[in-house]
């Protein structure tokens, strides 16, 4: 179950699907995640994934990545069940940083996502250079463009992968918790790169987040996970009192003010990065644009 607003309707885009999941469950061992979850991305779309630690949201990405198997159900990419590896598909994975050693230098970092053979044919190397150079300054990192990942912060890092999952002219783009580890600055220049690229190549955006304040403008629809249960629908929909209370099994408040989202009471909120108190400027109905 899930998808409220039905596998065709989307608030603000009505592009094609690049995303489809139908029915998809999945299960560890003997543990459910999440099950009957149905669920289309359109071009254009951002969607912001919610939720409790340990919910599922990371496997979530991973499924669509074809890197862990639904137990049921199908996902397609562009009208085709999901394969591992497909270039289209951009991943921002949770930060890790670069091991000591590690012989790249930032601006390599980027030069992996460019795509050498798109349409078959390899992409001369002065094309790929400044598509390198026009990601790089779009994430603001020239001042250390040639220094070795490893002696980089991990903000510099973070900056890096979301240019690199960019630069694959991705049709659908999937961020886990790409805003950590950013300054306020930094969080408002990735997410606006991110918002700019969803509207412009068109593709849909699946942006797992603590925190929704800081893309609050720009999401679509929220993906709530909690418990093994899902909620999809706009943030006025799914960030409800009502609706997380009966999420969670017990008393959630949602407190909108000043333009912030606040929900206080979920069994998570001790998370050192649940994020629970966003923040964000204007009001969220005023934002969704
Ligand atoms: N390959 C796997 N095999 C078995 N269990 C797994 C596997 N991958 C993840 N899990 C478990 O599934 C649960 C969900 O993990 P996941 O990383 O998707 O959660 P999450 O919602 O992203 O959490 P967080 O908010 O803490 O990042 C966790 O309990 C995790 O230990």
């Amino acid at each position: 179950m899930t998808d409220d607003s039905g596998p065709t309707a989307s608030p603000s885009c009505d592009g094609e699907a690049v995303l489809s999941l139908r029915d998809a469950t999945l299960r560890f061992g003997e543990r459910t995640l999440w099950s009957h979850l149905d669920l289309d991305v359109r071009a254009g779309e951002f969607v912001a994934i919610l939720g409790a630690n340990g919910s599922g949201k990371s496997s979530l990405l991973k499924a669509i990545l074809g890197q862990v198997a639904l137990s049921s159900g199908t996902a397609t990419f562009l009208g085709r069940p999901i394969a591992r590896g497909n270039r289209r598909i951009g991943y921002v994975p949770q930060q890790k940083l670069a091991d000591e050693g590690v012989p790249l230098r930032a601006q390599d970092l980027v030069a992996l996502g460019v795509d050498g053979h798109r349409f078959g044919f390899p992409l001369p190397n002065r094309q790929r250079r400044q598509a390198v150079d026009a990601l790089i300054r779009q994430v603001h990192a020239q001042p250390y463009r040639r220094r070795p990942l490893s002696l980089l912060s991990g903000g510099e890092q973070q900056r890096l992968r979301v240019a690199q999952a960019l630069a694959g002219e991705p049709r659908l783009l999937l961020c886990d918790e790409p805003l950590l580890s950013l300054d306020l600055a930094y969080q408002a220049t990735i997410s606006e790169l991110v918002d700019t690229s969803r509207r412009a190549n068109p593709l849909g955006v699946l942006f797992v987040t603590h925190d929704i304040n800081p893309v609050l403008s720009m999401v679509d629809r929220v993906l709530y996970l909690a418990g093994g249960q899902i909620r999809v629908g706009t943030p006025d929909e799914v960030l409800r009192s009502d609706v997380l209370s009966e999420l969670y099994g017990s008393r959630v408040d949602v407190i909108r003010t000043h333009g912030r989202i606040v929900v206080v009471g979920t069994p998570d909120d001790t998370h050192p990065h649940a994020g629970h108190d966003h923040t964000a400027t204007g009001s969220p109905a005023e934002q969704r644009r």
